[in-house]
């Protein structure tokens, strides 16, 4: 297999604040044309992670690389990196051209190069024609693909995104994604993503690192994370899943992962609730004092009723040694 190009490398890297809140022993490789998202509940440490890759934060010890360079030492505009933050930060009071053109007349970019460049970012992020437009006269979603085509217009070795469509409705949130994914895959560019939202983390990115409390819990694919979730924490932060108490442990099942009878069994329970929701039902059934979550098909749902004792075969299954 050809071998991966490490893009960005974090080595035992730590950021901890005056109060003792912060990060520490971070390592983590990122390849070359990855998409990587850092997730977890508000407060774990993944904008403290994206804002020392960009230079917005000195780390206070370990290292960055970006392809085998360590970056630590440079400021942001030095660094090989663009970062889209989740308010747009397009300048009011410049056309979206000025606005685009603003970096590479910094760096001293030709205007017949600039404006060849900006058409074709224009394309890109699907927004041409809009060059003599203010920010204020578009909508989010068309300013936030307008802050993204900025920083690509860098050409950035590693862009850097924290939370940049949190402001966005959920349909335009969808569309984003998809469109981030084609753009990152069009341009072959790595890209450093940070959500709180697991369901855009699985839609969007090549692996994910969950966080918890300024650690990893689990870096891994958003299938592998989702079919062997390494810890409790990981298990309940991502998609819907079920706790069952067993003696001292406890078993993690996903609700797809039940098969649901009717009648009698070796682990019955008594239908809680049917809610249809198209083309699946959801079931909840009660089990002791545990509710228990089941997906069934509607030919099953159609001859159950709440009250009805059914019996729960349970497949696929991780088991934590302590109790949820
Ligand atoms: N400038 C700062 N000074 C002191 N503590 C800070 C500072 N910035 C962040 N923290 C603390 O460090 C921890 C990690 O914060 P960080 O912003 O990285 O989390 P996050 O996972 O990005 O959260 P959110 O999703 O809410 O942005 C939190 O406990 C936070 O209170």
């Amino acid at each position: 297999m050809e071998e991966r190009k490490v893009k960005l490398e974090l080595k035992d890297m730590a950021k901890k604040y005056d109060n003792g809140d912060g990060v520490e022993h971070i390592n983590l490789k990122v390849y070359e044309g990855e998409i990587v998202t850092f997730l977890g509940p508000s407060g774990c440490g993944k904008s403290t992670i994206l804002r020392t890759i960009g230079g917005f934060m000195d780390v206070t010890d370990g290292d960055i690389l970006v392809d085998g360079q360590s970056i630590v030492n440079l400021p942001p505009e030095k660094r090989p990196t663009a970062m889209v933050f989740q308010s747009y930060n397009l300048w009011p009071h410049m056309t979206i051209y000025e606005n685009l053109a603003f970096g590479l007349k910094l760096r001293k970019v030709p205007k017949k190069e600039i404006d060849a460049e900006i058409k074709k970012m224009l394309e890109l992020v699907s927004m041409s024609g809009f060059e003599k437009k203010y920010p204020g006269q578009l909508s989010g979603g068309q300013q936030q693909r307008i802050a993204i085509a900025r920083s690509l217009l860098l050409k950035p070795s590693l862009l850097l995104l924290d939370e940049p469509f949190s402001a966005l409705d959920a349909k335009i949130r969808q569309q984003m994604r998809e469109e981030l994914k084609k753009i990152q895959s069009d341009l072959g560019i790595t890209v450093i993503f940070v959500t709180h939202d697991q369901e855009e983390a699985m839609a969007l990115s090549h692996r994910i690192v969950v966080m918890n409390k300024g650690k990893f819990d689990q870096v891994g694919t958003p299938g592998e994370i989702y079919d062997s979730p390494a810890t409790l924490h990981v298990a309940s932060f991502i998609g819907e899943m079920n706790f069952i108490r067993n003696g001292g442990s406890t078993i993690a099942v996903r609700p797809e992962d039940i098969v649901v009878n009717k009648g009698h069994g070796p682990m019955e329970a008594v239908v809680r609730t049917i809610m249809m929701l198209g083309h699946y039902v959801v079931l909840t059934v009660q089990r002791g004092n545990e509710i228990i979550k089941c997906y069934v098909d509607r030919e099953l749902s159609d001859q159950l009723r709440e009250g009805d004792l059914v019996n729960l075969t349970i497949g696929k299954h991780t088991v934590f040694s302590r109790a949820a």
